[in-house]
C-alpha cells in the first residue's frame, strides 16, 4: 500500500480499493483518510479524483457505507447528466459542418465556449459571440477558449511561447516523432500547426485532457477526454483504444510523454496513472527490452522529493517553465518572481541543452545544464540551487540552503530568519512541500479565480458595445463575484480588461464581436 500526505488527508492507493471505487462524474473516485495529529482516523472515504474543491464535485462515500440500489441508480443518472452535451463523434461532425460555413457564418459563443451552427444562433443571441472565426483561429483553440483557471480543479496555465517553442524544438532535436501530450493543449496545438505547415520531420501528437471543449477541434485520434488522476477515459473503450493505438504504433517513430498536471497535491495519484501509461507502452515492446518510456513531467521544484519517490529514474532540470496566464510563474530576473516550475525527465540531463542566450550553461562536473546563478558546491558535489538563485553551504546542516535562510541553533536546521522556533519543518499545509509554509505556497498565491460555471450564459443582455461601459459593467460583475476582497476585484477586472484587449485585437483583424 502506498500513501501520500497532503493537507491532513492521505490518499490510499491499493488495488482492492481501486477495484471497489464508486464513480463520480469524473470517473472512479479515490480512497482517502483524514489524519489528525499524525494519526489516521479509522474511517476511510471515497472522493473525487479530479476536483479538490467540493464546489466542483461533492462526491463523498464512506468506504464501508452501504449504497442502496435506488441511490446507485440516481448516482448513475446524475453522472450521466454531468457529461458534455455532445459525444466526441458528434463534436467532430459539428466541426466539419462549421468549417464548411463561409467565414461570416462561423460564430463562436464566448459565454458557452462552443462553435455555433446556424440553427443555434437564436438560442445564443443574448450571449457574447465572436464572428468570422478564421481557420487559423480554429488551429489554435487554446487562444480561442477561455483558460479554465480554477486553481483547485483545472489550473489551466498555458505555456508562454518561449517555453512551448523550446519544448517542441527540444523534442525534435532529441529525435522524437510522436508526442503524448497529457494536459498540455498548447504544446499539442503547436505540433499540429507545425504539421499543417508540412514541416519535416513530421511530428504526430495526441492530447489527453479533462477539458472536453477540445473535442470540438480535434478528431478522436487527436484528442481523448481523460482524467489523469485516475487514468479514466470519458469516451469509453473507443477512446482508450485510440490512446493505445497512438501510444503503441511504433513504426520507428520514437515517442515521448509530456505532462503538465495541475499543481495540487496528489503526486502519487498522477504517478500511479503515468505508470499505467508506461505499462500500456511496454505491452507493445519486446519483453527483454528494458527501455523506459521517455517522460517530461512539468511540475514545481519543491515537489522533487515526492516525484523522485514515485519515479526514481527522473531527474530535475534547471529550465524555468513559464506561463502566459500566470502572473507569478514568469521566467527571469525582471523584478517578478522566477518561475518555480521545472522539467523532470528520465532522459540523460546532459542531452538536454538549455538556451545559452538565457544564461544557462553546462556544468562538466554534474554533466548537465544549469541556470546562470547556480554554483557547483565542492562540499555537496553538485550544482545545488533549485530556485534559480545562488544557494549557500551550511557547515552545520552539511548541505546547501536558500540564500535567505540562516542556521537556527534552537531548531537545529536552516530556516527563514523570521521563523517561530519550534514550528519549522512542518511544511506547507496546501501542497505538502517542506520548502515553504502555506502563506508562501504558490497554490495560494492567487486570489480566487473563476470557474467555467461562472463563465456560463448571463441572464442579462449586455447591450453596450463601447469599451468604457463594458468595463464598468464588468467591474460591477466583478464586485458581485468578489466577497469584498480587493484582490479578487482587481483580478476580475484585470481579466475583463484582458478580454476587452483580446476583443480589440479581434476587431482590428476585422472580426465581429457581439455582446
Ligand atoms: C497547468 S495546465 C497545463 C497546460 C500546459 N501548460 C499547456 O500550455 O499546454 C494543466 C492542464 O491539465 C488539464 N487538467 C486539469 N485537471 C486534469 C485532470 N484531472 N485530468 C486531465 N487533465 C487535467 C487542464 O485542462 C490543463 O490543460
Ligand atoms: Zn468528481
Ligand atoms: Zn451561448
Ligand atoms: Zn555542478
Ligand atoms: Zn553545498
Ligand atoms: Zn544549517
Ligand atoms: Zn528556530
Amino acid at each position: 500500500m502506498e500513501m501520500s500526505e497532503a493537507a491532513g488527508i492521505e490518499l490510499i492507493i491499493n488495488p482492492e480499493a481501486e477495484a471497489r471505487a464508486p464513480q463520480c462524474p469524473h470517473g472512479p473516485t479515490l480512497l482517502f483518510v483524514k489524519v489528525k495529529h499524525k494519526k489516521q482516523e479509522a474511517r476511510r472515504f471515497y472522493a473525487c479524483a479530479a476536483c479538490r474543491d467540493r464546489k466542483d464535485c461533492n462526491f463523498f462515500q464512506w468506504e464501508d457505507e452501504k449504497v442502496s440500489k435506488a441511490r446507485q441508480l440516481a448516482r448513475e443518472e446524475f453522472n450521466q447528466s454531468r457529461q458534455p452535451p455532445f459525444t466526441h463523434e458528434q463534436y467532430v461532425e459539428r466541426y466539419q459542418r462549421f468549417v464548411s460555413l463561409p467565414s461570416a457564418k462561423r460564430i463562436f459563443c464566448s459565454d458557452c465556449q462552443i462553435l455555433l451552427l446556424p440553427e443555434e444562433w437564436d438560442l445564443h443571441s443574448p450571449h457574447c459571440r465572436l464572428g468570422d472565426v478564421s481557420l487559423g483561429q480554429l488551429k489554435r483553440p487554446s487562444h480561442l477558449l477561455l483558460p479554465l483557471e480554477n486553481k483547485k480543479t483545472n489550473a489551466q496555465y498555458l505555456f508562454a511561447d518561449r517555453t512551448c517553442q523550446f519544448l517542441l524544438d527540444l523534442i525534435v532535436l532529441l529525435g522524437f516523432r510522436r508526442v503524448l501530450c497529457v494536459g498540455t493543449p498548447r504544446l499539442h496545438e503547436l505540433i499540429r500547426v507545425r504539421q499543417s505547415k508540412k514541416e519535416e520531420p513530421i511530428i504526430k501528437s495526441q492530447l489527453l485532457d479533462i477539458d472536453f471543449r477540445y473535442s470540438q477541434f480535434y478528431s478522436e485520434e487527436e484528442f481523448c477526454h481523460y482524467n489523469m488522476f485516475n487514468h479514466y477515459f470519458f469516451g469509453g473503450k473507443s477512446a482508450s483504444e485510440a490512446f493505445q493505438t497512438f501510444l503503441c504504433q511504433d513504426k520507428g517513430e520514437p515517442i515521448i510523454m509530456v505532462t503538465d498536471p495541475p499543481f495540487g497535491g496528489l503526486v502519487e495519484a498522477l504517478a500511479h496513472s503515468f505508470k499505467k501509461i508506461v505499462g500500456v507502452w511496454k505491452t507493445s515492446r519486446n519483453e527483454i527490452d528494458h527501455a523506459e518510456l521517455p517522460i517530461f513531467w512539468i511540475f514545481p521544484y519543491f515537489f522533487e522529493p515526492r516525484i523522485l519517490r514515485c519515479f526514481p529514474s527522473l531527474s530535475m532540470l534547471d529550465y524555468q517553465v513559464d506561463y502566459d496566464n500566470h502572473a507569478l510563474y514568469k521566467h527571469g530576473n525582471t523584478g517578478r518572481k522566477q518561475s518555480p516550475v521545472r522539467i523532470f525527465t528520465n532522459l540523460p540531463p546532459k542531452d538536454i541543452i538549455l538556451p545559452a542566450e538565457e544564461g544557462y550553461r553546462f556544468c562538466t562536473l554534474c554533466q548537465r545544464y544549469i541556470s546562470s546563478a547556480n554554483r557547483h558546491c565542492e562540499k555537496c558535489k553538485a550544482c545545488t540551487s533549485k530556485d534559480g538563485r545562488q544557494w549557500k553551504h551550511c557547515q552545520t546542516c552539511n548541505k546547501c540552503v536558500k540564500p535567505s535562510w540562516i542556521h537556527c541553533d534552537t531548531c537545529c536546521r536552516c530556516v527563514l530568519q523570521e521563523h517561530t522556533c519550534g514550528t519549522a519543518g512542518d511544511g506547507c499545509f496546501t501542497c505538502g512541500s517542506t520548502e515553504h509554509k502555506r502563506r508562501e505556497c504558490p497554490q495560494s498565491a492567487f486570489p480566487n479565480r473563476t470557474t467555467i460555471e461562472e463563465a456560463k450564459p448571463r441572464k442579462r443582455k449586455l447591450l453596450e458595445t463601447d469599451n468604457k461601459t463594458t468595463v464598468n459593467k464588468c467591474k460591477k460583475q466583478a464586485q458581485k463575484v468578489s466577497t469584498g476582497k480587493r484582490k479578487t476585484l482587481k483580478w476580475a477586472t484585470g481579466k475583463l480588461k484582458r478580454k476587452l484587449k483580446r476583443k480589440k485585437k479581434q476587431k482590428r483583424r476585422g472580426q465581429t464581436v457581439q455582446c
